[in-house]
């Protein structure tokens, strides 16, 4: 189940880690995140918790409000690999095409699994510079996904990563990206340092 973390900041904010399986998640879900969270017994992975905070500020793919109708996600990372694993259910409220994802929704965990990837080789906060997108095959509204990203290259503030999404069985791709995240410089930092949280949740 969810477990509920105090955050630094004020005891009254909850801060929920969303990245364990709930009632809303299906069998396929469940059974994909424990295999995933196998491997973070020898240390080699690591599962990056999914804070929903009950407070003013949340991260958009945490914040819909109702169990199951929106992202139902975990991403689990490799820094030795540098490597982020996501599987990821898709809720009733991300409808695009009739009974199918919106395009939108999967750039979102693209951009979501990538950015989390990069934190494998980026030090501090970085942003989405460049995000290219091949949609293979639609996903299907309330499927399961699996997204497998990686660092390909990085040239100091840039790291260049790729990904790509399957079905829960492993068996179709259904999209492939390539991402270019850049790491704010200290005077950007700086700037940025007022919209950042004051607690140790970064997700
Ligand atoms: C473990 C903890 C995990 C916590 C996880 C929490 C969740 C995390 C996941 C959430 C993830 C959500 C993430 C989101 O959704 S982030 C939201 C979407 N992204 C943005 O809003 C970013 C907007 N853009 C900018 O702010 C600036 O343009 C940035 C900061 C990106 C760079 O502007 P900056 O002024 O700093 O530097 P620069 O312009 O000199 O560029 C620097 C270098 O980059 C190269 N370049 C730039 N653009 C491109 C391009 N399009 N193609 C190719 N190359 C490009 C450029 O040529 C230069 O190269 P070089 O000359 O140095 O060689």
């Amino acid at each position: 189940m969810a477990r509920q973390v105090n955050s630094q900041r004020n005891q009254e904010e909850a801060v929920i880690d969303l990245a364990w399986p709930n009632e809303a998640w299906s069998d396929v879900t469940k059974e994909i995140f424990h295999q995933l969270n196998a491997g973070t017994e020898n240390g080699d992975w690591t599962r990056h918790p999914g804070y929903l905070r009950t407070g003013e500020r949340r991260l958009y793919c945490r914040n819909i409000s109702e169990q199951g109708k929106g992202f139902e996600y975990a991403i689990f990372i490799n820094k030795r690999e540098q490597r982020a694993t996501c599987v990821c259910q898709f809720g009733p409220y991300l409808e695009g095409p009739p009974s199918h994802v919106h395009g939108g929704a999967v750039a979102t965990m693209l951009d979501t699994v990538m950015g989390t990837c990069a934190y494998n080789v980026l030090e501090g906060f970085h942003l989405t510079a460049n995000l290219n997108i091949n949609y293979k095959k639609p996903v299907r509204l309330g499927s399961t996904a699996i997204f497998l990203a990686k660092v390909d290259k990085q040239e100091n503030r840039k790291a260049y990563l790729s990904a790509y999404v399957t079905s829960a069985d492993g068996s179709t791709t259904l999209c492939d990206a390539t991402s270019l995240f850049v790491q704010l410089s200290q005077e950007q930092m700086e700037k940025a340092k007022k919209y950042l949280p004051q607690d140790s949740h970064n997700d």
